[in-house]
């Protein structure tokens, strides 16, 4: 079954509202560049109305690791997400799981990538913008995207209700991750696409 992460939660319900529709993870955004950025107090608000047995990931973007400590101390993730430039040696610092995000700039050398972060759980490939990091709404050219990769590949950029199928069929990742697709207004997820878009990627991927 495909994985699907709902990134970029900033209300306890839209979390509830994730969870209901059958997604496996949500993202907390700890960038405050974002407009779906969270205090750690919004996020352990959102933490405690989340059911069990689904996954909460912390986004970060060059984040200073005592920063990121610090939020490891008081918000109870259970993974990471490096969305910037950070190294192996750092992601791998903080004794916790993470997932390696990587814009997709052109072409890239994603299997050395993938050698790279080999202890990552997964590498996430995201669309290439000069003036946001992430949670941009576009899509990069899948076609980009070698087969057989050392790393689970979680497929994002763009990604909304009406393309998903098409992202399952032609990448077949082995999980999806949507934030401005599901979006009524940045940071505010409207439960309804939510529900579509969950549907639709795993009514996909039944079929491949
Ligand atoms: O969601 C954000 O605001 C964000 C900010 C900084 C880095 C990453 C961010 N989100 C991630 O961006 C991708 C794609 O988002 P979208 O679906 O195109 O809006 C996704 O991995 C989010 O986790």
């Amino acid at each position: 079954m495909i994985r699907v992460k709902i990134c970029g939660i900033t209300r306890p319900e839209d979390a509830r509202a994730a969870a209901a529709a059958g997604a496996d993870a949500i993202g907390l955004v700890f960038h405050p560049a974002s407009p779906r950025a969270v205090s750690v107090a919004q996020a352990c608000a959102i933490l405690e109305a989340l059911p069990p047995f689904v996954t909460s990931v912390g986004l970060f973007v060059d984040t200073a690791p005592e920063a990121v400590a610090g939020v490891l101390a008081r918000c109870p993730l259970d993974l990471l997400q490096f969305h910037g430039d950070e190294a192996p040696a750092y992601c791998g610092a903080f004794g916790r799981p993470y997932i390696k995000a990587i814009r997709m700039r052109g072409p890239l050398d994603l299997e050395a990538l993938a050698r790279a972060y080999h202890d990552a759980r997964g590498l996430l490939l995201d669309a290439y913008a000069p003036a946001a990091a992430g949670g941009t709404g576009l899509t990069f050219d899948w076609s980009l995207i070698p087969g057989g990769l050392a790393r689970p590949l979680v497929l994002a950029g763009g990604l909304h209700p009406g393309n998903v199928a098409e992202a399952v069929r032609r990448v077949r990742p082995y999980a999806l991750d949507v934030s401005s697709g599901v979006e009524a207004a940045p940071g505010i997820k409207d439960a309804a696409l939510i529900q579509a878009f969950v549907a639709n990627a795993r009514r996909a991927a039944e079929d491949v």
